[in-house]
């Protein structure tokens, strides 16, 4: 088994960006921003700002095309101040995605209830006179912009409304805060972290079910494994991660590759998918996914694993074959997650199926 311990080289952000794809890079850089609201509010400095009011983007026209300007952060501040509002507005702006170059974009909603600011909200006519466009229904919007454009506010539009009902903590009733990408909002007074999809951690039973994507990742003989520092010693599993608000389980998957072992997929496939309890309700979608041939340094990313390697057919036939782990659990044994657990089923099912045909990811 090559088991990289990954060595993630910190040079001012959480890994060196050489050799990764640029897929690899800007999906680890938008991690790195909903992980650091330092790294966030730098970004806003040099980032490109979409504007809404009340869930509708704004528009502007230009011979017979429509399109969604994008403002800077000095513009944005002139403009608030031009109406007599504070710059704490911006406060509610959500980070929504990046260009390849890693310019940040975000997007802010000028007609809904400020909790940052104790401005009331703009009036939309007096903002569609000064901006020289309208505020325009999503749906129609879609109709006008360019797909880059309207998958990008359709993202921006759930992540600005799931923030506008989610202001109080369903435990304590207190206003919750939201970190400055909005990929979560925390309640100071119960400590419970509310993510865009559905309440999560600790003690609330979420009513909800959060989809969450598990691949098993080969490179046509071996498969990847990885294990977080939370996992029972010696037990590996499948990548998993939550899927983020506005993203196809597609996109999930790739990101979620992307981020934690630096690799892009070539092809993915659906296997199966499974209720999943811990720690709170989640849907488990899992997927057997591959790499090209060539293409399988694994760069960890030491914020989400513990450890990430490629393992032979024998290994994982004969790790399969350990029924009990936790009694024979020998040093440098490894071993896999209960039949119960999906992660073993795909597992399984490749050690049985080795090439399973997969589809362009
Ligand atoms: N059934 C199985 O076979 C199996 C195998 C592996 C993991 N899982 C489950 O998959 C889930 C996701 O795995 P992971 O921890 O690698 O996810 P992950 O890679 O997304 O990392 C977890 C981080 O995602 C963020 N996050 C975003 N949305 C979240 C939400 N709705 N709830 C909680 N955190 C959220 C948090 O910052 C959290 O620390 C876990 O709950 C785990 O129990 C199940
Ligand atoms: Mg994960």
């Amino acid at each position: 088994m090559s088991l990289y311990c990954g060595i993630a080289c910190r040079k001012k952000s959480f890994w060196c960006y050489r050799l990764l794809s640029t897929y690899v890079t800007k999906t680890r850089y938008l991690f790195e921003l909903k992980e650091d609201d330092d790294a966030c509010k730098k970004a806003q400095q040099t980032g490109a700002f979409y504007l809404f009011h009340s869930l509708a983007p704004l528009l502007q026209k230009s011979e017979q095309r429509y399109q969604a300007p994008q403002y800077s952060l000095l513009e944005l501040e002139r403009l608030l101040a031009k109406f007599g509002q504070d710059t704490q507005r911006i406060e509610d702006s959500v980070l929504i995605g990046c260009s390849k170059q890693h310019e940040a974009w975000f997007a802010l909603d000028l007609g809904l209830n400020s909790s940052s600011s104790l401005n009331a909200s703009l009036q939309k006519a007096e903002m569609e006179i000064e901006l020289k466009g309208s505020f325009t229904d999503l749906r129609k919007a879609l109709f006008q912009l360019n797909t880059k454009d309207a998958s990008l506010l359709t993202t921006a539009q759930a992540l600005l409304r799931w923030h506008d009902a989610h202001q109080f903590c369903s435990r304590s009733g207190q206003p919750t805060k939201k970190n400055v990408a909005g990929s979560k909002r925390v309640c100071p007074s119960s400590k419970i972290i509310y993510y865009p999809q559905a309440p999560t951690r600790i003690s609330i039973p979420s009513s909800q079910m959060a989809p969450v994507v598990i691949t098993l990742v080969s490179d046509g003989t071996r498969c990847l494994l990885a294990r977080q520092s939370s996992f029972p010693k010696g037990m590996y599993s499948a990548l998993a991660g939550f899927c983020d608000i506005g993203e196809s389980l597609e996109e999930a998957v790739r990101r979620e590759v992307a981020e934690e072992v630096g690799l892009e997929l070539e092809r993915l496939k659906y296997s199966a998918s499974q209720h999943w309890s811990f720690p709170n309700s989640s849907l488990m979608i899992a997927c057997h996914a591959s790499v090209k041939p060539g293409q399988t340094e694994i760069q960890v990313n030491l914020k989400e694993l513990e450890a990430a390697g490629w393992f032979s057919h024998d290994e994982v036939a004969t790790a399969l074959r350990r029924n009990n782990p936790y009694t024979q659990q020998q040093n440098g044994t490894f071993w896999l997650p209960p039949k119960l657990a999906i992660a073993h089923q795909l597992i399984k099912e490749w050690v049985e199926k080795p090439s399973c045909s997969t589809l362009p990811a």
